[in-house]
C-alpha cells in the first residue's frame, strides 16, 4: 500500500446538517462505515443535525455528532442531546470541541467540562475526539491548548473511552508534520486524523481560514496551489496530501488518517478521495 493510500485508508468526512441531502447523493461514492463527523455550528436545528446522524447510519456510515461546549446552555441540554443520539443508535462516537463563542452560553467553558460530567459513557458513547491546532489558535496559547489536549486524553482514558484527535485544517504540511512529532515526544499515542479541506473554490477556502481563524501567508498559499490572483479556481489538497504522506511513517508518527471537511459538498470531497486512494 502505497504512503497516500494508508493516509486515505478510514478517512472521516466532515459535512453539516445543511448536507443531509447530498450525504444520500454521495453515499455510493463513500467507503462503508466512514466516520461522518456533523459539525456543530450553533446556527442549524439541533433536529436537523440528529436527522443527519439517523440518516448517515442508515446509509452505512458511522455518524459523528459533535458537542460545542460553550454553545450548550445547560447541563440538562447536554443530556438530552445525548439521550436522542443514544435513542436512535448513534451515539456511539462523538466529538467534543470547546466552541466558538467568546463567552460560555451556559455552565460549560471549554471540551474538558463536558467529559468530565462523565454523561458520555452513561449515553453509550465509546469514542470520543478532540481538537488540536498544528497551526496554533488565534485566542489560546499553544501552552494552554497542549495542556488541555493531555488533560482531555487522561480523563478519556480514566473513563475507559477511546479517544481521537482532530485537527483544525491546515495548509502548511511543515506545521502539521511538526505538531504531530511534537505531540507524539509528549506521548500522545492515540490515532489522529488530520484535518484537510476537500476541494473547493480558492475564495470559499480563503473565507473558511479567515473564519477559522488558519493562517495562509503567501509562502503555504502557493505551496498548497492555492492561486491568490483567481479565487474562482478550485484547490484541491492534491500536493498538500502528496508531501504529507511522504513525510510520514507509522513507527515514529503512529497512526495517522485524514480528516476530509467537505466545504465544497460531500460529492466532490468523497470523489476526490475515491480517485486519490486509487492512485
Ligand atoms: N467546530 C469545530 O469543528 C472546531 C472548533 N474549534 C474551536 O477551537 C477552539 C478550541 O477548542 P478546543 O480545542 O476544543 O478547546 P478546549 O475546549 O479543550 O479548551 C482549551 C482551553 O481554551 C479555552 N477555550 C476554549 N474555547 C475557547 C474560546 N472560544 N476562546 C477562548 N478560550 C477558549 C478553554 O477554557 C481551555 O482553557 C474553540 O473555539 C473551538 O470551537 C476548533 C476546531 C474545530
Ligand atoms: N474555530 C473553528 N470553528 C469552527 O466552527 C470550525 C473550525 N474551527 N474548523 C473547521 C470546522 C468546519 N466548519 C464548517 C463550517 C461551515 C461549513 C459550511 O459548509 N457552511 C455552509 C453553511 C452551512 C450551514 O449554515 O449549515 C456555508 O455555505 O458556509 C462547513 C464546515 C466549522 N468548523
Amino acid at each position: 500500500m502505497t504512503a497516500d493510500r494508508m493516509l486515505l485508508d478510514d478517512y472521516s468526512l466532515e459535512i453539516t446538517a445543511r448536507d443531509g441531502d447530498r450525504l444520500t447523493e454521495a453515499a455510493p461514492l463513500i467507503p462503508a462505515g466512514t466516520r461522518v463527523n456533523i459539525t456543530a455550528l450553533g446556527t442549524e436545528d439541533p433536529t436537523a443535525r440528529l436527522a443527519l446522524a439517523a440518516s448517515a447510519h442508515r446509509l452505512g456510515l458511522t455518524p459523528v455528532a459533535h458537542l460545542s461546549a460553550r454553545r450548550l446552555t445547560s447541563e440538562q441540554e447536554l443530556r438530552s442531546e445525548l439521550q436522542a443520539l443514544a435513542d436512535q443508535e448513534t451515539s456511539a462516537s462523538v466529538v467534543v470541541v470547546g466552541g466558538d463563542p467568546r463567552r460560555p452560553e451556559g455552565p460549560f467553558d471549554s471540551a474538558l467540562s463536558v467529559i468530565e460530567t462523565g454523561l458520555l459513557p452513561e449515553h453509550g458513547v465509546r469514542q470520543v475526539g478532540v481538537a488540536g491546532y498544528p497551526d496554533g489558535h488565534p485566542d489560546i496559547d499553544d501552552a494552554t491548548l497542549v495542556s488541555a489536549l493531555q488533560h482531555k486524553l487522561a480523563v478519556l482514558d480514566a473513563q475507559e473511552l477511546e479517544a481521537t484527535v482532530l485537527t483544525q485544517f491546515s495548509f502548511d504540511v511543515d506545521a502539521v508534520v511538526a505538531w504531530i512529532t511534537r505531540v507524539r515526544d509528549l506521548g500522545v499515542t492515540v490515532p489522529v486524523r488530520i484535518g484537510v479541506p476537500g476541494p473547493t473554490s480558492v475564495k470559499r477556502l480563503l473565507a473558511f481560514a479567515r473564519r477559522c481563524g488558519v493562517s495562509t501567508s503567501a509562502g503555504v498559499a502557493r505551496k498548497y496551489g492555492l492561486s491568490l490572483g483567481n479565487l474562482l479556481t478550485t484547490a484541491g489538497p492534491d500536493a498538500f496530501v502528496d508531501e504529507l504522506s511522504g513525510r510520514l511513517d507509522a513507527a515514529s508518527h503512529g497512526d495517522v488518517r485524514l480528516h476530509l471537511f467537505a466545504f465544497g459538498g460531500p460529492q466532490s470531497t468523497a470523489e476526490w478521495a475515491r480517485v486519490h486512494s486509487r492512485r
